[in-house]
């Protein structure tokens, strides 16, 4: 995810590679971030060294000891940005142990592509020029909005985790293309474009994407034998239970 942002961060124009620091455990993770022409740093604390905004980017077991490794070098002029499922500004004020200007973003990997949907939450001590920064930041690779921190694991069930349900789908949708006779390439592109033009269709014209849905949707007509199919799997309630089970993960992970 730290990749993506990053190489996202740089296509948005917004930073250059060289502005960029990282840390890994492993020498080939820092090699990929070489390899685009950020630096790599031999510590976690070199990181905080060199950086305005330090994105807190390992897995959420780790948030913790990462911030109490670095905690004596933050000062008042860092940002520190977690993108952590499910760890809680609380829990990272108090493992940094003072006051730190914290921000939890949740954002999603199409960011590489300058397409991320994400969400953020400030901490108390956060001014808006230190807002503005990381939404204009967050904003160069997609959307982002500005939501509760109570509403942290449900934007991680629906958009966090989201990319994966869609890419099921469209892994599917290929597969019945297949199934029906077309070229895996030519399914795999039809499909793809397909969510792609669809996902335009509701964020362009703010129709109800039931209203949308109708459109396509000829009485006794190919479209509603696909839906059905679909209803009679429960696709709605599926999908709904997905975006649930991975909100409840993102709770379970706080704990
Ligand atoms: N993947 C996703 O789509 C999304 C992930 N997130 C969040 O992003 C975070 C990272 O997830 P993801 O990128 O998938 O996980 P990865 O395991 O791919 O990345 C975690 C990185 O952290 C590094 N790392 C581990 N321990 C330390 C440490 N002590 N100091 C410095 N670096 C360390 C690892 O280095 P090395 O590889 O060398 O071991 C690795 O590069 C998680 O908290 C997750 O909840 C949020 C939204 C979407
Ligand atoms: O699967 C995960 O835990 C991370 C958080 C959101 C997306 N990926």
């Amino acid at each position: 995810m730290a990749e993506a942002l990053a190489r996202g961060f740089i296509a948005g124009g917004k930073v250059q590679p060289g502005d960029i620091t990282a840390s890994a455990t492993s020498d080939p993770r820092k090699e990929v971030f070489r390899g685009f022409g950020a630096n790599a740093a031999d510590s976690n604390q070199q990181v905080v060294d060199n950086s305005q905004i330090v994105f807190v980017s390992v897995k959420p077991p780790y948030v913790v000891q990462v911030l109490k490794e670095v905690s004596s070098s933050l000062t008042n002029e860092h940002i520190v940005v977690s993108i952590a499922a499910g760890i809680p500004l609380g829990q990272m004020q108090e493992a940094a142990g003072k006051e730190v200007r914290l921000i939890r973003v949740m954002p999603n990997t199409p960011c590489l592509v300058g397409e991320t949907a994400s969400a953020m939450c400030l901490g108390s001590n956060v001014s808006e020029e230190n807002a503005a920064m990381v939404l204009e930041l967050m904003s160069s690779v997609g959307t982002c909005l500005k939501v509760n921190e109570a509403l942290f694991s449900g934007v991680t069930g629906l958009s966090g985790s989201g990319p994966a349900y869609v890419y099921l789908m469209i892994e599917a949708m290929a597969d019945g293309g297949v199934r029906a006779g077309l070229p895996r390439d030519t399914a795999q592109t039809l499909a793809a474009q397909t969510v792609l033009g669809a996902a335009k269709m509701v964020l362009e014209t703010g129709m109800q994407p039931g209203a949308l849905k109708d459109q396509v949707t000829s009485p006794a007509g190919t479209t509603i034998a696909g839906v059905h199919a679909l209803e009679t799997g429960a696709f709605r309630a599926t999908v709904m239970n997905a975006v649930l089970a991975s909100a409840s993960r993102a709770d379970e992970l706080s704990k």
